[in-house]
């Protein structure tokens, strides 16, 4: 379990998130929504421990994370961050297996229990077959993918992941985030896409503005009422098999589709 209580993080001046206070149950996917800015990163970066102007107090399974080593928590809990680049020339075998180097210590090198489970992750997230390339050879997509096997080849209970499916297409947003949510682990994901949001999620926290405006089940947050005001634009849920889904447009569109039958004006457009 993840439970982050009254979190303030500071910029400088700015505040980013005012007293956020959620919790994540074992087994359990909570979504983190909300607008650009909103704070939604600046939440998971104060759980990973990245953030030194912050008060308020997080823990992992009732332990706070200041009184825990950093290795004691890369085994607890595993991060699959926004575009995550290297500079080392690794093939993607490699970079699964660094997800095992939380195991390790001194020089010891990787056991067959670190490659078996690399390996077992790489299939999980389809990446098996690209263990021979360079990770700097794959598309955004496969490449999320891979850090998604190293986070799962970590053994974490936890895991975190900021926008996972940005560069995925369609297919695979879908897949990834059913093997995510299907993982018995503790997860919470930041998501821009509310509709796969109502769909993986068993959970979602909004944000607006650094606070949280609602938190619940997908049916209960993801509401026209609640949304409209936090991003400012229109929005029509239908719901499907259960499941909200969300249509959007724009404020200005829908103010102009009451008008469309209106002749249209040339005047201007004359030379
Ligand atoms: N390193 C930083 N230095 C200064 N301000 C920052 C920093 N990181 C974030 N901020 C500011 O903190 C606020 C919250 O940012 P944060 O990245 O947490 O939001 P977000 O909801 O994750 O946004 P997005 O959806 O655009 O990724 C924003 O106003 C942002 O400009």
């Amino acid at each position: 379990m993840i439970t982050v209580e009254n979190l303030t993080v500071r910029y400088g001046e700015l505040k980013a998130t005012d007293q956020v206070t959620l919790r994540a149950a074992d087994g359990l996917t909570v979504g983190l929504v909300g607008p650009n800015g909103s704070g939604k990163s600046s939440v998971l970066r104060a759980i990973l421990g990245g953030l030194h102007e912050s008060e308020g107090v997080i823990a992992i399974d009732g332990q706070a994370t200041t009184t825990l080593s950093s290795r004691a928590r890369s085994r607890q809990l595993a991060v699959v961050a926004q575009e995550e680049t290297s500079d080392f020339p690794l093939t993607v075998w490699d970079a699964v297996l660094l997800g095992r180097s939380v195991y390790l210590s001194g020089w010891s090198s990787y056991r067959e229990a670190d490659k078996s489970a690399a390996e077992a992750a790489m299939r999980q997230t389809g990446v098996w077959a690209f263990a021979d390339r360079p990770l700097s050879a794959l598309s955004g997509g496969e490449r999320q993918r891979v850090l998604i096997a190293r986070a799962l080849a970590q053994g974490a209970t936890h895991l975190l992941l900021d926008e996972p499916t940005n560069h995925l297409d369609v297919r695979f947003q879908h897949e990834i985030l059913s093997l995510v949510s299907s993982l018995p682990l503790c997860t919470i994901v930041v998501l821009h896409d509310l509709n796969l949001a109502a769909r993986y999620c068993e959970e979602i926290v909004l944000l607006s503005k650094g606070r949280i405006v609602a938190a619940g089940e997908p049916g209960d947050v993801l509401t026209a009422q609640l949304l409209e005001p936090v991003y400012e634009i229109s929005v029509r849920r239908v719901d499907q098999e259960g499941v909200p889904q969300l249509l959007f447009s724009p404020r200005e569109r829908a103010i102009t589709e009451v008008t469309r039958n209106e002749p249209i004006s040339m005047a201007g457009l004359e030379g």
